[in-house]
């Protein structure tokens, strides 16, 4: 296992560029077993999630190749005969719960465990389940698993989402274009990485009406095509490196590569900060301001504030001039960091669903632990600007989704080291 050994106080200046978008690829690449013939899909970044999920796609007898330095994955379902996800591979992370939807919607089996993931709290499945039942499939759960299957075509139906489901929407997306007669999905996310696997299953031959809105309406074809697709930047990596450059009064970053409109509100919000923000088509300079205004903010489905921001911007937070509040709407107990961040001497206070941070509190390193992956990113900004020595033990959640992460911070000036944990 690795930890990093991070020096502080460091101004990160420079520029540094995005990768593609985990969140944005994952989906995608359950699309592509969808296909009749291989999908291509490049801007793919190297992280343990898109290995994992090779990995589970493999399972099925699907030939996936993967060329790390082009960042070109090509999937090709022609041998697919194996309609399962195992628990060992779906346990570590939760976008394979997509393969349900995908084997479903395409071979009308599937045996899919339960899901895994980042693990804050309860994180249900049941729209997914009842979202499919509601479309004509048969599903129960046996010794950890859902079993699944469907008539040659699904009559389809309506099923309201309530609240708005990210990873819902893409299972009943991936379960219907091939399989339900007529089905709408009502309240559904329209988060960017939803929206681009909508308009790239419609290049492979998909109906679905209303792409973008909060209503879609799929009707089955029979058949899919395999396509080529650019995958997204990443829109939680952009976000995180605004706050990192944010965070130190002498910091001046460039972001390259960036998306701009998949930020949504995000860049608005960020410049209550007293940050100044340069966009430019497909990057972002952001300066840090000389004092960090104390800025409230609460998490919403896009283009609100993202849940997987808050950590960072609580994190943030710690070196405003006041108090401010980070209320977590999307899910309750996303505050495992809390404690960690305090350890470094942050004062922040967690009451049910917010934490109350009272800033300008000057961080000093000490060791601290990782126990997600936007929990442990939190932890390495704060280690960027805090006096001394900070370990950030077990970081494996960050290999997850940031990719070669020091190496882009240090290119900037931070002093991050990777190397061995002790056990
Ligand atoms: C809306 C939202 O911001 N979704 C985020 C969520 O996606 P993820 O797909 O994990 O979560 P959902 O979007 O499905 O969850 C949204 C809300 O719906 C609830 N829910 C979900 C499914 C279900 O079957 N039953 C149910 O009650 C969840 O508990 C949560 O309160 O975490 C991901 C990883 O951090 C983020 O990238 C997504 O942007
Ligand atoms: C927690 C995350 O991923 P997952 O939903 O795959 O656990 C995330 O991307 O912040």
């Amino acid at each position: 296992m690795d930890k990093f050994i991070i020096e502080g106080p460091t101004p990160l200046n420079g520029t540094i560029p995005i990768s593609g978008s985990k969140n944005a690829a994952l989906p995608l690449m359950a699309a592509a077993i969808l296909g009749d013939s291989p999908t291509t899909i490049t801007n793919v970044p190297k992280l343990r999630d898109i290995y994992t999920f090779n990995n589970v796609i493999r399972v099925t007898g699907t030939h996936v190749t993967f060329d790390e330095d082009e960042g070109v994955l090509t999937i090709d379902p022609a041998n697919l005969a194996h309609l399962e996800a195992p628990y060992e591979l779906v346990r570590k992370m939760r976008a394979s719960f997509y393969m349900l939807g995908a084997l479903l919607g395409r071979f009308g089996k599937a045996k899919v465990s339960l899901p895994g993931g980042c693990a804050w709290g309860p994180r249900p499945v049941d729209l997914h389940l009842n979202g499919m039942r509601e479309m004509g499939a048969n599903i129960r759960l046996e010794e950890g698993y859902v079993i699944a299957d469907a008539p040659k075509k699904m009559e389809g139906g309506t099923f309201a989402l309530e609240p708005s489901s990210v990873g819902a929407t893409i299972n009943l997306v991936l379960a219907s274009v091939l399989r339900a007669r007529e089905f709408t999905i009502e309240n559904a996310a329209k988060e960017p990485d939803v929206v681009l696997l909508c308009k790239k299953l419609v290049e492979m031959g998909a109906d679905i009406e209303g792409v973008g809105t909060r209503t879609l309406t799929i009707r089955a074809v029979d058949r899919l095509e395999g396509i080529q697709i650019r995958n997204a930047a990443d829109r939680i990596e952009t976000g995180t490196f605004m706050i990192a450059a944010a965070m130190h009064p002498e910091s001046d970053v460039t972001l390259e590569g960036v998306n701009v409109k998949d930020l949504g509100q995000f860049p608005a919000t960020f410049e209550k900060t007293g940050a100044e923000l340069i966009t430019g088509d497909n990057t972002i300079q952001v300066i840090a301001p000389e004092t960090l205004r104390p800025t409230d903010v609460t998490t919403e489905t896009y283009p609100g504030f993202p849940t997987d921001l808050q950590a960072q911007w609580s994190t943030m937070m710690t070196q405003a001039e006041g108090t401010s509040t980070v209320t977590d709407t999307i899910y309750y107990d996303r505050f495992s960091y809390v404690p960690e961040v305090t350890r470094l001497g942050a004062d922040m206070d967690v009451t049910e669903n917010r934490v109350a941070i009272e800033g300008k509190t000057p961080l000093k390193g000490a060791s601290v632990m990782s126990t997600d992956l936007r929990a442990s990113v939190s932890l390495v900004l704060a280690g960027m600007i805090a006096r001394g020595r900070t370990d950030v033990l077990r970081i494996y959640h960050l290999d997850r989704g940031y990719e070669d992460l020091e190496h882009k911070l240090n290119a900037v000036g931070a002093r991050i080291e990777r190397t061995k944990q002790e056990e």
